[in-house]
């Protein structure tokens, strides 16, 4: 458990506890008091208008937030991962080094092996970064995050760059991946029916805090035309103050 910008650490709970985060550049508050909690092995997506604050939470996570000024208690586990837009693989380095990146021997070189036929990359260890599709680069970014088994996976837009198909099957990817290893998640994502689609909770952020906390109570594979699902939708929309048709309520 570690236990960034100051606050006492309680017994290791394996989930994530913030509690009256505040997080500001200059003059500009960006969060403000903010609350949060995730379980071990939840999954929560939050949403948020652009510039509400959701990388900067994200990075807070992570322990990567050095540039602004900030106080707050935030616990996170030792053991978590980081996936963004980007894969930022290593291009000097093939497919099998950049999953195993930081690791040796012969034990680590089998766990990347099997990370990457999770991934559906099953053969191609030895290809460059290059010689891969957006999506199939995504897809070794991830297997790279879960090779260490995190307890925690923090993902800012990790499908914001791929095509509607391809998005679409990284989100039964990602899925399946969460449903074997169990970390709890994080997801930061502007799109609702991905939020809707994958976590058990999204948050919406607006004004520093947390502005809706909504339990997604669907089944696990889940179809954008349940009435149920449509009904989630609309609430979220509405809290990040948009309607259908895309204009501002
Ligand atoms: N290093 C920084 N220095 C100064 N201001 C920053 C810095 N990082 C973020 N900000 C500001 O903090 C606010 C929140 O940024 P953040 O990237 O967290 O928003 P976001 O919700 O993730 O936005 P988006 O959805 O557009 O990615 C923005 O106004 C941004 O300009």
């Amino acid at each position: 458990m570690a236990t960034h910008a100051g606050g006492l650490t309680a017994a290791p709970p394996r989930a994530v506890r913030v509690r009256d985060l505040y997080r500001g550049f200059g003059d500009r508050v960006v969060l403000d008091g903010l609350d949060l909690r995730i379980a071990a092995g939840e999954f929560v997506a939050l949403l948020g208008r652009s510039g509400s604050g959701k990388s900067t939470l994200l990075r807070a996570l992570a322990g990567l937030d050095r540039a602004g000024e900030g106080t707050g208690l935030v616990e996170v586990p030792r053991n978590l991962a980081v996936v963004f837009q980007d894969a930022r693989l290593l291009p000097w380095q093939r497919v099998l080094a950049n999953v195993v990146l930081g690791r040796s021997g012969p034990d680590a070189t089998e766990r990347g092996r099997a990370a990457l036929r999770e991934v559906g990359l099953a053969g191609r260890e030895r290809a460059w970064p290059k010689e891969l599709s957006g999506g199939e680069q995504q897809r070794v970014a991830l297997a790279r995050a879960l090779v260490s088994e995190p307890e925690l996976l923090l993902a800012d837009e990790p499908f914001g760059a791929l095509d509607a198909l391809t998005r679409i099957r990284m989100h039964g990817l990602l899925r399946d991946l969460c449903a074997r290893h169990r970390p709890a998640v994080l997801l930061v994502t502007h799109d609702v029916d991905e939020a809707v689609t994958l976590a058990d909770r999204v948050l919406v952020l607006d004004a520093g805090r947390v502005a809706l906390d909504q339990t997604i109570d669907l089944p696990t594979t889940r179809s954008h035309r349940q009435p149920r699902f449509l009904a989630y939708r609309e609430r979220l929309l509405a809290a990040l103050g948009v309607d259908e048709t895309g204009g501002q309520t």
